[in-house]
């Protein structure tokens, strides 16, 4: 049987997306998550997702990560399954659709490119040593850095997210360094266990960690950069939570194909 899908990516976070309305694809498991999203072996990506109908949403979204197992919620992903919604006749300018963490509220541009995804409210800073930890939708690490360019984010993301504390459960580890008009980001995403060119919930987190360790309040808007482009993310924040969060940014449909030998 021949399935068709989707190759997208927001920011340099690539994903496989399939339109499973119609319930193409059976016998999901591990193994051929991870197939597919493997980049020698499969079609390649950071994760796959499936587009469902739901009776009270727009869509659902299902989000695997590349090792194959079901994965916390996807910020860039929720941006690229916006797009595919709507490049699909399933919405047009705007959308409620649930996701793993509940249900998010989405503007897309008329061209279809350019998505503002609502995030989950936030009021759980927690610290680690000088890093903060949140849950944005997945649970993210946050340390600020310096010379971050040169920094091998592979090997300090992989021994964070491995140490005693997280080992079990997994976090996606985020380094920041501050330059004069944005942050720049670098992220060791869980479920991939690599870096990743973006990461959605992870530039939320850092975003709200800054505004928290700098006493911002008010409307805040933060430009990141990250190495597959760039996002913003605009929040209220009163010095408790977090409110009207919204992730900003780019969703590109790359490719279609077929998946034909399952
Ligand atoms: N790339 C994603 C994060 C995926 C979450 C996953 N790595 C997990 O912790 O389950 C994002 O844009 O928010």
């Amino acid at each position: 049987m021949k399935i068709k899908f989707y190759k997208y990516q927001g920011a340099g976070n690539d994903f496989v997306l399939i339109d499973h309305r119609e319930s193409a694809l059976k016998n999901i498991d591990t193994k051929l998550v991870a197939k597919l999203c493997d980049r020698r072996f499969g079609i390649g990506a950071d994760g796959l997702m499936f587009l469902l109908s739901h009776p009270d949403y727009d869509f659902e979204m299902v989000y695997y990560n590349a090792d194959g197992n079901l994965g916390s919620m996807c910020g860039n992903g929720g941006r690229c399954i916006v797009a595919f919604a709507k490049h699909l006749g399933v919405i047009d300018s705007e959308t409620n659709f649930l996701a793993v963490d509940g249900a998010h509220y989405a503007k897309i541009s008329a061209e279809g490119n350019w998505v503002e995804l609502q995030m989950i409210d936030v009021d759980d800073i927690q610290q680690d040593g000088e890093a903060f930890v949140l849950n944005t939708g997945s649970p993210h690490y946050v340390k600020e850095v310096s010379s971050l360019e040169q920094m091998d984010v592979y090997t300090e993301g992989y021994n964070i997210r491995n140490n005693q504390t997280y080992q079990r459960d997994g976090i996606n580890v985020n380094f920041i360094e501050q330059k004069p008009n944005h942050l720049f980001v670098r992220t060791f995403e869980r479920g991939v266990e690599d870096e990743t060119y973006a990461c959605g919930t992870g530039v939320t987190a850092v975003a709200m960690a800054m505004a928290k360790k700098q006493n911002q309040v008010g409307k805040i808007e933060t430009p990141i950069k990250v190495l597959g482009g760039d996002l913003q993310i605009n929040f209220n924040y009163d010095g408790q939570k977090f409110t009207d969060v919204f992730l900003c940014g780019p969703a590109e449909r790359v490719f279609v194909g077929e998946i034909d030998q399952l």
